[in-house]
């Protein structure tokens, strides 16, 4: 090696960023849906990681539009106060003490930590909730439980528990053509007055579809959809998750998840990708490389 050959190593990471040059060139001026689960946040190093990564999409001209989840937080302050939880089907029973109280630790607390992550690595971020310029009207949850001892299917009240019925998605448009990074809290106003807690998977993948995303990831604790020998699945079309799901291979939480991603393929956004937020820079591997981290769901 001369003294004016280049450094292998060097050379290794300009061939990364020219590797990512066509990926970069792709995805220009489109839209990438993030939830980012209450999982995946407990480390602040891979806080500042998703937060960094978060900001060079924008940097690379791609608009990252965040929604948050924040289950465990909530689980936290509402036992510090001594207040009862339960899930049914994997929402939590939300009465009105339970609606303030995740307001508060969603609204509040979780979505301007976010914020400023975001702001301490160089990025505008605008924390807001589903209320905020009426980005998203909820309506109440109906669920219903199969009850063996009567044969028959029984209304279950889950309170405060919204899904979205409308998203009106101006206010993240205009905030993100101004070079601002929408966080969003799964907080929303129905019809009603009442404030509603929705899950965080629904309310991202409702606004993935609003906005007519390229990509909508979903960042949590696991590695992807995994099949019965724990073995990660790449790829899944919703044909394949319906089977899964009915032969019990995708249970719990993961159900939420699955579905919301049917739900935005089928509403046009191109993927949807689970992925694991433990991985430092998951989601920049996904999107800059050729080797894919996590599950694909595509139509
Ligand atoms: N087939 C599956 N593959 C992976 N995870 C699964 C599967 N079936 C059920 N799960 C569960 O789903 C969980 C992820 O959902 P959840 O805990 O709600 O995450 P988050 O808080 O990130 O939204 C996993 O931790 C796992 O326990
Ligand atoms: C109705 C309902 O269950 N809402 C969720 C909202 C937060 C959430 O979904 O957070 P993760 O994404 O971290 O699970 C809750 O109260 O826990």
């Amino acid at each position: 090696m001369t003294d004016h050959a280049p450094d292998p190593a060097m050379l290794a990471k300009a061939e990364t960023l020219t590797d990512a040059l066509p990926y970069m060139q792709r995805y220009k001026g489109k839209t990438f849906v993030v939830k980012y689960g209450g999982h995946a946040m407990g480390d602040p190093e891979l806080a500042r990681d998703f937060a960094e990564d978060i900001v060079l999409l924008k940097a690379v001209g791609i608009n990252p539009v965040v929604v948050h989840g924040g289950g465990p937080q909530i689980g936290q302050m509402l036992k510090r106060l001594g207040v009862e939880s339960q899930f049914v089907g994997g929402l939590r029973v939300t009465d009105a003490e339970t609606a303030r109280i995740a307001e508060m630790v969603l609204a509040g607390s979780i979505n301007k930590e976010i914020v400023s992550w975001i702001g301490a690595a160089g990025g505008k971020a605008i924390g807001i909730s589903g209320k905020d310029s009426g980005l998203v009207t909820a309506k109440k949850v109906q669920r219903s439980e199969a009850d063996p001892l009567q044969g028959i299917e029984r209304h279950v009240d889950l309170g405060f528990v919204g899904e979205p019925v409308a998203v009106d998605a101006s206010v993240l448009t205009t905030l993100s053509g101004q070079g601002f990074i929408p966080v969003i809290a799964p907080i929303a106003l129905g019809k009603d007055g009442h404030t509603y807690n929705i899950n965080a998977d629904t309310m991202a993948g409702a606004i993935a579809a609003a906005l007519g995303a390229s990509r909508f990831f979903l960042l949590t604790d696991v590695p992807g959809v995994l099949d019965k020998d724990k073995q990660l699945l790449t790829d899944l079309d919703p044909g394949r998750i319906l089977a899964l799901k009915a032969d019990g291979t995708i249970s719990g939480g993961m159900i939420p998840k699955v579905e919301t991603c049917v739900a935005a393929v089928d509403a046009g956004v191109d993927a949807a990708v689970i992925l694991d937020g433990r991985i430092p820079h998951a989601m920049l591997l996904e999107i800059f490389t050729t080797q894919g981290a996590g599950t694909l769901v595509h139509r």
